[in-house]
């Protein structure tokens, strides 16, 4: 059977409460015990056989999904090495944003419907009991492949361009921001089953429109770029994929230069409000707050902002 991610749990633990998720991302257990040291040598040559993680500026890593041959369509190594690196990415205090995109000709054609048929079919146990429960398991791991995006405290963009199906819908859905170029386009495909790593959790609140998630969900409607924009699910469009990268980049640099105690402890607390109610998650961040002022980040801002300057001449320290 397949090994684990690594970091995910043995057993199956159902879909993670709100305060697991945002327990994770506060004190997140290292998964793979790394000195920063080797974290900051270990991710940009990083050898995984489906991604490619490049530094692209100070501070920023681009992850691109690798399988252009096959469209970008998913495998067993793509689940558990984006475990892997975005695990990663959260331990690497010199990295401080990451987008995410498609080698080739599109984003991602979702899983690979030749390669991973036989791992649902072929569920190891003696009865149903314990076939359900392998099963149960299986799935929580497929959903820590996405998951791991939310809990990676540094911000993720993902730069969409050509096709984002199945499970490239579920990827994107778990980005904290998302770009895409005039060509893109969003299904569902039907494969006779309930999508269960995160897309149906997700779109419903990222979407403004109710009845375009079910229309997105039940009839498997194509969405093009205009569509997706107007539905807020991504929030902008650019003319082509060089111009998409690009932009995409600035944004990630322009938020790699801003303190990262303040940037982290945003994506933090976002999630919290995501997750909780308001006077919940304004609790959590007077909490978070008590100790997060203390740090020296303020007052350099604050300096250079009166010299106008920008957060790019401040010598913030590492996280
Ligand atoms: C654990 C479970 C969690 C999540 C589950 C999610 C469900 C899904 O993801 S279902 C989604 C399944 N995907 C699809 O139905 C998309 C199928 N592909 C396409 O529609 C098209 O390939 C395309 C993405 C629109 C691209 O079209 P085009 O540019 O014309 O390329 P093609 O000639 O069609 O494909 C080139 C090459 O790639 C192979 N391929 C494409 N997609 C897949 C795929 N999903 N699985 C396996 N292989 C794929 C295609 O067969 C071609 O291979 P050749 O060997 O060159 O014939």
């Amino acid at each position: 059977s397949q090994s684990l991610p690594s970091g995910s749990q043995s057993l199956p633990s159902g879909s993670q409460s709100p305060s697991d998720r945002l327990g994770a991302t506060a004190l997140q257990v290292p998964a793979r015990l790394m000195l920063v040291e080797e974290a900051e040598q270990c991710l940009p040559g990083h050898s995984f056989e489906t991604l490619q993680v490049m530094l692209e500026q100070d501070h920023v890593l681009h992850v691109e999904l690798h399988h252009p041959e096959k469209r970008i369509a998913v495998n067993m190594a793509f689940w558990r090495e984006m475990v892997e690196c975005f695990q990663d990415v959260g331990q690497d205090s010199s990295c401080h944003a990451t987008v995410i995109s498609g080698a080739g000709k599109c984003f991602m054609a979702g899983i690979d419907l030749m390669g991973m048929g036989s791992e649902f079919m072929m569920v190891e146990g003696e009865d149903r009991a314990r076939k359900a429960w392998n099963l149960c398991r299986k799935i929580c791991e497929y959903q820590e492949t996405f998951s791991v995006l939310e809990k990676c405290p540094k911000p993720v963009i993902a730069a969409v361009h050509g096709a984002c199906v199945g499970a490239g819908v579920d990827l994107i859905s778990a980005c904290d921001i998302r770009y895409c170029a005039q060509d893109a386009w969003f299904q569902e495909v039907d494969i006779g089953l309930v999508a269960d790593v995160g897309t149906l959790q997700h779109l419903p609140k990222i979407m403004g429109s109710w009845s375009l998630v079910n229309e997105l969900a039940f009839t498997t409607h194509k969405m093009m770029a205009p569509e997706v924009q107007s539905s807020s699910l991504v929030s902008r469009v650019f003319a082509d994929k060089e111009m998409l990268l690009q932009r995409a980049l600035e944004a990630a640099t322009t938020i790699a230069a801003r303190s990262s105690v303040a940037v982290q402890g945003t994506k933090v607390n976002l999630l919290c409000s995501w997750d909780h109610p308001v006077p919940k998650s304004l609790r959590y961040v007077a909490t978070w707050n008590m100790s997060m002022l203390q740090t020296e980040d303020i007052l350099k801002s604050v300096q250079v902002a009166m010299e106008k300057k920008g957060p790019e001449d401040v010598p913030f320290s590492k996280l």
